[in-house]
């Protein structure tokens, strides 16, 4: 994590909002979104600044505190620039205000859009339907209660999502929800897939291709879900497109503490092999059957017109500035 320059205050909020994203005490793309947003709105209500050009540097500051957690989900920078674009003011109080507004504003869109969104997947699930799962998605099971509410009848296999086991938060979510749920491990997923009449997956960030880049193990379950003919939707809100990806850069795949996966001081006859703990994975779009999103269902090939209309070409840092 990087540290503010030694005459910016960072507030003690923001850094404890970002060592919880960093360490998944806050996790999932949505939740971290609203979490990095609340942590700066917490900047502008503890600035004692003593001007409008200090108050601004803090709250950079505080983005990129916060920028510096995790790589992977989009989101976080989307909502950094979504707060900061809209801050105006010619005073410390009204900068304050403006700020706290744009919060707001951001975590009311944010609800809607996963609200809209669950109409909008509730309509491809029909009473009866079983689902599979991979990880956590808030987004997912948006449209999981919509159709629920709508009075359908769900059965979900639901997988365990090693190493961290969001799954487990999936099927509590779900058997909340009144879904029928079976839980299995990773590796027991292309056995029930002819079971499945929909795989649902969120997503972290989706590129300018239509590929969607989601927990490690997605792409695998989608190539296999292919095989077997079983249709793989993303639920995923607009905050989850990358905007860089429209110039040509690549989403970067976080790689995580190799003690989430073992722990060596009571791993025996193991020897001393490397680790590898990738936190997610690309599934291209031809393995994706649809993009579901707060503005309808997309083709995963056809998200770039919807990414360039709310994007244009590109995206600045304001972060970076110091
Ligand atoms: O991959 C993950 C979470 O990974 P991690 O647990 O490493 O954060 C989720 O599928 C997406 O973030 C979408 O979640 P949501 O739909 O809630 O935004």
């Amino acid at each position: 994590m990087s540290d503010a320059p030694p005459d910016v205050e960072v507030s003690p909020a923001v850094h404890r909002t970002a060592e919880d994203i960093g360490s998944m005490e806050i996790r999932g793309a949505a939740t971290i979104a609203a979490a990095a947003a609340e942590a700066l709105g917490e900047q502008a209500d503890v600035s004692d600044a003593d001007s409008p050009e200090a108050f601004r540097a803090e709250l950079r500051a505080a983005a990129r505190v916060l920028y510096d957690t995790r790589p992977t989900a989009v989101s976080l920078p989307n909502a950094l620039r979504y707060v900061l674009r809209d801050v105006e003011g010619e005073t410390v109080e009204r900068l304050r205000a403006s700020v706290r507004a744009s919060v707001s504003e951001f975590c009311r869109r944010l609800d809607n859009a996963q609200t809209d969104l669950g109409r909008v997947g509730a309509n491809r699930l029909r009473d009866g339907d079983t689902i599979m799962t991979h990880c956590h998605s808030t987004d997912v099971l948006a449209c999981v209660e919509t159709a629920v509410e709508q009075g359908k009848s769900l059965s979900a296999f639901v997988k365990e999502t090693r190493p961290r086991n969001q799954g487990h938060i999936t099927a509590e979510a779900l058997d909340e929800l009144g879904v029928d749920v079976t839980l299995i491990v990773d590796s027991a997923a292309r056995r029930y897939l002819n079971d499945v009449d929909h795989v649902l997956v969120g997503a972290d960030s989706i590129a300018a291709d239509g590929s969607v880049i989601n927990k490690i193990g997605t792409s695998g379950l989608a190539v296999n879900a292919r095989d077997r003919g079983t249709p793989i939707v993303c639920a995923a809100q607009t905050i989850k497109l990358h905007p860089d990806t429209l110039t040509g850069h690549t989403v970067d795949i976080e790689m995580r503490d190799e003690r989430e996966v073992v722990d060596r001081e009571t791993a025996e006859g193991m020897g001393d092999p490397e680790v590898l703990n990738p936190a997610f994975d690309v599934t291209p779009p031809r393995y994706v059957d649809a993009i579901v999103t707060e503005r309808g269902q997309f083709p995963p090939e056809s998200i770039v017109s919807l990414m360039r209309d709310l994007f244009g070409e590109g995206t600045t840092e304001p972060w970076a500035e110091a």
